[in-house]
């Protein structure tokens, strides 16, 4: 598919104005750049990433993607996730439920976890398509030691305004613990026919820390910006990344860092023709690592919980288990029902819990 045949975004259709953060001045602890970091991760929970230096390892990453998709789907599937709350692995289009009434989610993704893509020869947790075995040491490591530096760059910059002792939220998030920690590249087929509203991926908030997203030209993503009802596209601009906070920091940082309601659905317009393919690196924290307010290592978060509904960013749950149950809950294999999917939910349906 020539870049050149592909339209333009539309400009007249709504979208969110998001911060572009300078990856390179908060890189070097230009204060200013990082206090817009803040009002964007505080605010909305999104924003753009410039200069962020992953361009040759994302191209790289979404050929493997692209030569994955490609294989017969037989070989895919003999590398599906399956139903027990594993993400790493083949997705396939339809797997999982995308609203409490089960309707089916309309793209397919490959994950790789961090831990096996750099244990690579060596087996963490699965083995993978041929296509990302081969590409494993050229391609998946290099993205995920790229990612994981720039993320890694965002939480130290979070660390500090949170007023955490230095050096925590990288604990929680340790390069040797095993984690959630997972590449994951996204093909959605052309959608012409199908509505614009109808979801690829559900409405969700992320189930880790960070997320470091690009696209291929193509629009889809939407957030629901904070006390709206209207959803609004996120226009993809060369070169920028997308970051997001998730669940995990969310609930770390009592509140105070966003995770906001997000969901993909057919490109915009003119678009809809054409296939889209989006690359993500998400960090999560290790598996052992408890989901709850860091309030004895820093008194703003302490403030932050005590102003909020009792047991708001009290989970209980260890990494693993959240993840884990997230997962589980939103493959169609294992609804019974509504309740299935609201099993599935993280930060996001809380606030009706209580
Ligand atoms: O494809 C996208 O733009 C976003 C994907 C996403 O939100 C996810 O995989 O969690
Ligand atoms: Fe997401």
């Amino acid at each position: 598919m020539p870049a050149a045949t592909v339209p333009q975004f539309p400009d007249d259709v709504p979208t969110v104005p998001l911060l572009v953060i300078d990856y390179a001045l908060v890189e070097a602890g230009n204060e200013a750049e990082i206090g817009r970091l803040w009002q964007a991760a505080t605010q909305l929970g999104f924003w753009y990433l410039k200069n962020h230096g992953a361009d040759e390892e994302v191209s790289a990453m979404f050929e493997m993607g692209d030569a994955t998709m490609q294989l017969p789907l037989e070989e895919k599937m003999a590398y599906e996730q399956g139903n027990d709350g594993n993400s790493f692995g083949y997705k396939a289009a339809g797997a999982n439920a995308t609203d409490e009434y089960g309707s089916l989610d309309f793209v397919e993704f490959i994950n790789v976890a961090k831990d096996d893509a750099l244990a690579y020869p060596s087996v963490v947790h699965r083995q993978y398509p041929s296509t990302v075995r081969e590409r494993m040491v050229s391609t998946v490591a290099p993205f995920v030691r790229k990612s994981i530096e720039v993320n890694n760059t965002l939480l130290s910059a979070f660390n500090d305004r949170l007023g955490l002792p230095a050096g925590t939220l990288l604990r929680l998030h340790a390069l040797d613990e095993s984690s959630g920690s997972e590449t994951r590249c996204i093909k959605t087929p052309p959608s012409q026919t199908i509505s614009q509203d109808k979801a690829a991926i559900g409405a969700h908030t992320d189930f880790g820390s960070l997320s470091f997203l690009h696209h291929k030209l193509l629009g889809g993503l939407q957030v629901l910006p904070p006390g709206t009802e209207a959803w609004k596209y996120v226009k993809p601009i060369p070169g920028h990344a997308i970051c997001n906070v998730g669940d995990a920091l969310s609930i770390f940082s009592g509140g105070i860092l966003r995770s906001n309601l997000h969901r993909v659905v057919p490109p915009p317009k003119a678009q809809a023709a054409f296939e889209r393919w989006s690359l993500v690196f998400f960090t999560r924290p290790g598996y052992s690592q408890l989901l709850e307010p860091l309030v004895n290592d820093s008194p703003l978060i302490a403030a932050a919980v005590g102003s909020a509904l009792p047991g708001r960013f009290s989970t209980g749950a260890t990494a693993k288990e959240w993840f884990t149950r997230r997962i589980k809950n939103q493959r169609i294999a294992n609804r019974a029902g509504p309740e299935t999917w609201r099993e599935s939910r993280g930060t996001e349906h809380k606030v009706e819990a209580i």
